[in-house]
């Protein structure tokens, strides 16, 4: 066997007492060799996971055995687990690779599935025209309200969803209103609320109580309505805005509803607290209900909240104007609301490419109007927006994200990126961890805080299952901060406007074509640049058609260019033995790399017992939102096509957690006893569970125990509006609850 065969390395553990030398060099005799790959490709053609144990190629202690005082996993000194000179049997990063003999691979390159070839049917993306040339002054505005635009919100021409909608809004029509993420829709409907309020004859008192409503999904974007209107209302002080939003002591919320709220903007959770336990609130003088992120607001998990709301207010008032809006109202939200809005007008912003000739690309569409499907499921994105795809084996997961994060944020200044996870397990599991391992420990800023150097960068994170205060101290960080990384869940996939974001990465796909739109829609907002990458695992490559379909232009970056940012760094590099040289710089050399990096993710989650058990929380929750795919996505998110060991990789296991193996064996039992229909609305009735959760009110009790049974927002959480009707005949909540037909 040639000497580079034989490698021998040192593997530096916390608390070894000797230093441990393995060697996995041995040839195996021919036969037992063909047969260990024929296993290998048995498990990877039936998508089975193989057996959890894989000593052979994990060069790694049992958890035990490093587990004792934490260790802060660094860089420097690490040197990576033993090479195995074994061939690559398989991965796509493999398949440029000249098969030397004495080529050493780590069990990270090895296994792999083939990177497919991306397909990408090549579509024309719906475009937008943000601007338009016409100022504010132009409309028969308030000259106060046209000073307040111009000098405190520093905005003078209009954007073209705010030329359409504010004159229409103003005629006292109901409206839906579509336009692309960023693109100024909450001015669009609160330059004229603000107008028509300050016109009324007979002055608003603050104790009349609310005359319009907006609801909104989130508490984040709850406080960034409020701040847009208070800042509208400077000159017209007797309107007095307020906020509902959890988070606040319910006592103090129901002091300022008692005193008078005359624009109220809220969660519908936190309103539905309120209607149920707040004597003092009011509809009676509401003229304005506004359901900004419509197709979410809609959509199932605010489906009861929703009734208990318009029953509240159909209840004391009738005659108010309802306005409807999203970057991605559905087929199914514009049914709903055709026969639900007294005579509404549909504003969409006509798309570029058409031919301005064509009727279809006509600025205003009257609701009754034929639409199709395809036009209504295709949805502008901001012409300054880049997106990338990369397919990446399970195993490579992690380096290749962190990878990612340093090439942008390490490497290049100035960089702001949004990373979206499926769970909030997952976000907190990649916080801790990237924090103490790729700012280096000591270094690392405190938490919440994003460190202010250019050279440096932070790590913040968001999600559903944090306390209310510093959520919002994060989001308002974040929004300030030039650079750093925001790890989230879709709690801040809508409608935020994160000033200045450059990079949103999806790290687990989102479950429908909207709420990619969504996330994606976090930059390049108001005519800016910015960038997108999703990384899919190469079962999931098909996804890139399914978002095709919908006009989603996509270009794919090569894993290896991602990972090849380690050679940037001799920090990332093998320690050697002796004079063994190190490679040039190419695949091989980015291989070891990327070796050291997982080595070092590895040794921080196997430094105790407490990260060990993080890390499997994470990953089981990371199977749990898998499963929540819709049906029509199942074909290729289903948790039957993922490969646990790798998996398991992925958040720094050296194994596949054996429990976890015999809890979807269990699952995958039972479920063939279930009879398919009991199944689906079990599913429904977790996912409104799930949903409900992420953006829950913060005052049920209730919702603290969903939140520890349940991850805060899986993937399926983010159902297509257009199944609005679907889920009502089901009842998903097993309630009686239903939106009324004329519910708006
Ligand atoms: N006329 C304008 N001129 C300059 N900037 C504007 C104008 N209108 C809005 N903006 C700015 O554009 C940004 C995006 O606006 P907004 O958040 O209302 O977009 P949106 O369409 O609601 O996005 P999303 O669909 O993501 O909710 C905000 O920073 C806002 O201040």
């Amino acid at each position: 066997m040639a000497a580079t065969d034989r490698v021998l390395l040192h593997v530096p553990e916390p608390r070894a007492a000797a230093p441990r030398t393995r060697t996995f060099s041995r040839p195996r005799p021919a036969r037992a060799r063909r047969q260990a790959e024929a296993t290998k490709r048995r498990y990877r053609e039936s998508s089975e996971a193989p057996p959890a144990k894989r000593r052979s190629e994990a060069s790694c202690l049992p958890a035990k055995k490093t587990a004792g005082k934490e260790t802060q996993g660094t860089f420097q000194g690490k040197a990576p687990k033993t090479f195995s000179p074994k061939k690559s049997s398989a991965g796509g990063s493999d398949r440029n690779q000249e098969r030397k003999p004495g080529i050493k691979t780590s069990s990270l390159f090895k296994n792999n599935p083939e990177i497919p070839e991306l397909h990408r049917p090549v579509v024309k993306q719906v475009q937008e025209k943000v601007f338009t040339s016409d100022a504010f002054h132009e409309l028969d505005l308030h000259p106060h309200l046209i000073s307040t635009i111009n000098s405190v919100l520093k905005m003078s021409s209009m954007t073209s969803v705010q030329k359409q909608s504010i004159p229409v809004l103003l005629e006292g029509r109901d409206a839906l209103v579509r336009s692309q993420t960023g693109s100024g829709k909450t001015l669009a409907y609160c330059i004229p609320v603000v107008q028509s309020l300050q016109a009324m004859e007979s002055k608003i008192q603050r104790a009349d109580g609310p005359y319009a409503l907006i609801l909104v999904p989130t508490r984040e974007l709850a406080l960034q309505s409020f701040e847009t209107v208070q800042k509208l209302l400077k000159p017209f002080t007797w309107i007095v805005p307020g906020v509902l939003m959890g988070g606040e002591k319910r006592k103090s919320e129901k002091a300022r509803i008692r005193k008078g709220i005359n624009i109220l903007i809220s969660t519908p959770g936190r309103l539905v607290d309120h209607i149920k336990s707040t004597k003092n609130i009011h509809f009676s003088r509401i003229r304005w209900l506004i359901l900004d992120e419509a197709d979410r607001i809609l959509d199932l998990g605010f489906e009861k909240d929703i009734t208990v709301i318009l029953n509240a207010i159909n209840a004391e008032c009738q005659g108010r104007q309802n306005v409807l809006l999203s970057a991605t109202l559905t087929e199914g939200v514009a049914r709903l609301a055709d026969i639900s809005l007294h005579n509404p007008v549909s504003i969409s912003v006509p798309d570029e490419s058409h031919d301005r000739s064509d009727p279809k690309s006509r600025v205003v569409l009257e609701a009754s109007a034929p639409r199709t499907g395809s036009e209504l499921d295709s949805f502008a994105i901001p012409a300054g927006l880049d997106q990338h795809v990369t397919v990446v084996p399970s195993k490579l997961r992690l380096v290749s994200l962190a990878a990612f994060i340093l090439q942008k944020c390490k490497f290049e200044r100035d960089q702001k990126m949004v990373v979206f996870f499926s769970s909030c397990e997952l976000v907190e599991f990649h916080y801790n961890l990237f924090l103490q391992t790729l700012l280096g420990g000591s270094g690392a800023p405190a938490q919440g805080r994003l460190p202010s150097a250019s050279t440096q960068f932070g790590f913040l994170r968001l999600h559903g299952d944090m306390e209310q205060e510093e959520r919002t101290a994060v989001f308002q960080e974040f929004s300030r901060s030039k650079a750093g990384v925001l790890l989230c869940t879709d709690v801040a996939a809508r409608g935020l406007d994160l000033p200045q974001v450059t990079w949103i990465v999806q790290y687990n796909a989102p479950a429908s074509p909207a709420e990619y739109i969504h996330r994606i829609g976090r930059t390049a907002r108001i005519g800016c640049r910015g960038s997108s990458l999703l990384i899919l695992a190469p079962s999931e490559a098909e996804y890139v058609n399914s978002l095709a379909s919908h006009k989603i232009n996509i270009s794919e970056i090569k894993m290896e260019d991602i990972l090849s940012v380690l050679t940037k760094d001799d920090c990332f590099k093998r320690s050697r033995r002796g004079n063994q040289k190190s490679h040039a710089v190419g695949p091989q050399e980015i291989r070891e790399r990327a070796t050291v990096l997982q080595t070092v993710f590895e040794d921080y989650v196997h430094s105790s017992e407490r990260r060990v058990s993080g890390a499997k929380k994470a990953l089981q929750s990371f199977i749990r939102a898998y499963a929540t795919y819709p049906r029509e996505l199942k074909h290729i998110f289903h948790v039957r096509l993922l490969h646990l060991g790798h998996v398991a990789k992925s958040f720094g296991l050296r194994d596949a957690p054996k429990n976890l193996s015999a809890l979807s064996v269990k699952k995958k039992k039972a479920n063939l006893k279930r009879p398919d229909l009991q199944r689906r609305t079990q599913s429904r009735h977790r996912l409104a569970e799930i949903l409900r959760s992420e953006y829950s009110s913060g005052m049920e009790t209730s919702v603290a125990k969903v939140k520890k049974q349940s991850e805060c927002a899986g993937p399926g959480s983010q159902r297509p509006a257009s199944a609005v009707g679907k889920k009502q005949a089901q009842k998903p909540h097993g309630g009686t609850a239903r939106l009324p037909r004329k519910y708006l």
